[in-house]
């Protein structure tokens, strides 16, 4: 068989794409895939075209040029409650780190599958950054439309200290990661700031800390242009496991994000394909800000982490850089006593240790917000 023809063979492309570690990047660039290979065709119920889009509804966009202002601090606690995500403009990150690392994610994957290839998962040279593809390969019924590269923020010892691994990390984005998160970094704390004030929680003492922001990660998405977007899903419904994810999309769209119900409070959330999906459409120098698994359960409900998914498209690739703010895989987290205070609710989560959340989470393909009921009691 020619390479070409193992290519376009529908039991090759898993084996290419996954196995060989060419990622979907060199599936699309071998010019082979003309059509959705079946293993991408997703099922109709979760296609664009049959969700119900919310035409009047869209996620607020808070301006933070003043975090001293209480109604900036009223308007995120609200947005996290209501919505689960808002924009943020005005939040101080230079408009050239955004736009850097967005350019540095496009050279990633502009590279040869070779140069690429080095960093798959499993093969890098280091943990703190792998290159893979879809979400959970081994585990998915069908393949999702992207490939995406982890650098996982494990700080050293020292205040300046770069990330553990990081001088493994590609040459082509390292430097513009790097500046991102140090840039994102007082907006994270700031967020985390407001969120937790809101809920009474006063002593933010280190394990709080740890709770809150012990492992950021960063991910480099990559969603190539799509010869049959309509059948396809960029990343399928999923609620993030973070404590809060800062996403930094560029401006082609795609994002849609489930509108919560009045009536989908106290945990009777809408479940499975139904509902009305908001269209969250790319404003300059915004970046999206939604709340994670983690918040939710350590907000007990009062924060909602929400199911979100993108659609890729036929005309171009789409770039999306979520930051996703999480606990250390040795913390143990919970309802945070201060939430339950005073009141007569009760603790809707168990306690969990994170990694055995996370693990849960990789151990299936997305499934809107089911990961949530590992900890649910
Ligand atoms: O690309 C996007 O807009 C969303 C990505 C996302 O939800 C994720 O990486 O968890
Ligand atoms: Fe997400």
């Amino acid at each position: 068989m020619s390479p070409a023809t193992a290519v376009a063979a529908t039991s090759e492309v898993t084996d290419f794409v996954v196995h060989k570690a060419n990622g979907l990047k060199g599936l699309v660039d071998s010019g082979l895939a003309t059509t959705l290979p079946p293993q991408y065709i997703q099922p109709p119920t979760e296609r664009l075209e049959s969700i119900k889009i919310a035409t009047s509804a869209s996620i607020p966009i808070i301006d933070v040029s003043n975090w001293d202002d209480p109604s900036v601090l009223d308007s995120i606690s609200e947005a996290a409650s209501k919505w689960g995500f808002f924009q943020i403009v005005n939040h101080g990150i230079p408009s050239q780190v955004l736009s850097r690392v967005v350019d540095a994610a496009h050279a990633f994957y502009a590279q040869s599958n070779e140069e690429r290839r080095k960093y798959w998962k499993g093969s890098s040279l280091s943990d703190t950054v792998f290159y893979s593809t879809s979400f959970s390969p081994q585990a998915e019924q069908v393949l999702e439309w992207k490939d995406f590269l982890i650098f996982q923020y494990l700080k050293g010892d020292g205040e300046d200290d770069e990330p553990v691994g990081s001088e493994f990390w590609p040459l082509v984005c390292r430097d513009q990661v790097l500046d991102y998160v140090k840039s994102a970094e007082p907006v994270i704390k700031k967020l985390a700031e407001v969120l937790l004030k809101k809920l009474n929680v006063k002593d933010v003492n280190t394990e709080i800390q740890r709770c809150l922001s012990g492992s950021p990660r960063v991910a480099l998405n990559y969603y190539p242009k799509c010869p049959n977007p309509e059948l396809a899903a960029g990343v399928g419904r999923h609620s993030d496991i973070s404590t809060i994810t800062m996403l930094l999309q560029d401006d082609t769209g795609g994002l849609y994000v489930r509108e919560i119900k009045e009536e989908d409070e106290e945990e009777e959330e809408e479940e499975g394909e139904g509902g009305f999906w908001i269209p969250v459409p790319p404003v300059e120098g915004a970046i999206v800000v939604n709340v994670g698994d983690a918040m939710q359960i350590m907000s007990n409900g009062v924060y909602k982490s929400v199911e979100h998914r993108a659609f890729p498209n036929k005309t171009g690739s789409r770039v999306s850089v979520p930051i996703f703010v999480g606990p250390a895989g040795d913390a143990v987290i919970g309802v945070l006593p201060e939430v339950l205070e005073g009141g007569e609710k009760k603790a809707a989560y168990k306690s969990v240790l994170y990694s055995d959340y996370t693990a849960h989470f990789f151990s299936k393909g997305h499934d809107g917000k089911r990961t949530l009921d590992f900890a649910r009691i």
